[in-house]
């Protein structure tokens, strides 16, 4: 299973993830605690291994900006975490050219089908640390992201739900910021399965 750790604004963000190496990284550019600009994300993304794909979390974003970020080589994949619809989601891959990932907050999101790569599953509200009941995951046509309130107490429960990929923000956070130890320890227990 693949890891995905949300949310990074920080340069030791970047140190961390480059020491243990998940699959994804996520910059959030929606309204957060987390958001960074695209000059911080910039600066961050020349800091990260390559060899780790960097997501755009964007929230009902205009296509100019998330396709300046795509241009830019700021990000890999593109996350659309608002109310984006299946036009939205038509126009955006004429101009960009990079997997996207759409997110639905089950239990508030009509579980519709979008022309997309991936789905990502959040619990209702996104970054906040808060589950959904992971019985309700239903096989998909494309790979899925599992979201929200994903931990170190939790991610056995999680594996087991056999997903594309796990999603962590809050779960890797001290008093507001990622934390070195508890990222380690949940990539060991998902390279470890
Ligand atoms: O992380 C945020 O602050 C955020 C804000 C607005 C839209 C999306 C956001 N995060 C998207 C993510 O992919 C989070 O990692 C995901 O919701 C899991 O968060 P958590 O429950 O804190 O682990």
């Amino acid at each position: 299973m693949k890891i995905k750790i949300c949310g990074l604004f920080r340069e030791e963000d970047i140190a961390y993830v480059n020491k243990y190496k998940p699959d994804y990284i996520g910059f959030v550019f929606a309204a957060s605690k987390r958001q960074v600009t695209k000059e911080k994300a910039y600066a961050l993304k020349q800091l990260l291994d390559p060899d780790i794909q960097a997501v755009g979390v964007f929230v009902n974003a205009s296509m100019t900006f998330i396709s300046e970020i795509v241009q830019d080589h700021i990000i890999d994949l593109i996350q659309l975490h608002g109310q984006e619809d299946e036009q939205y989601i038509k126009e955006l891959k004429e101009v960009v050219d990079v997997p996207i990932i759409k997110a639905m907050r089950v239990g508030k999101d009509e579980m519709k089908s979008y022309d997309v790569d991936y789905y990502l599953l959040d619990g209702v509200r996104p970054g906040s640390g808060q589950s959904f009941d992971w019985s309700q995951i239903q096989e998909l046509e494309h790979p899925i992201f599992l979201a929200g309130g994903i931990s170190e107490e939790n991610i056995q429960e999680a594996l087991k739900t056999n997903v594309y990929a796990l999603d962590l923000s809050s779960g890797v956070e001290k008093q507001g910021v990622k934390n070195e130890a508890l990222i380690k320890e949940v990539i060991r227990s998902v390279r470890n399965g």
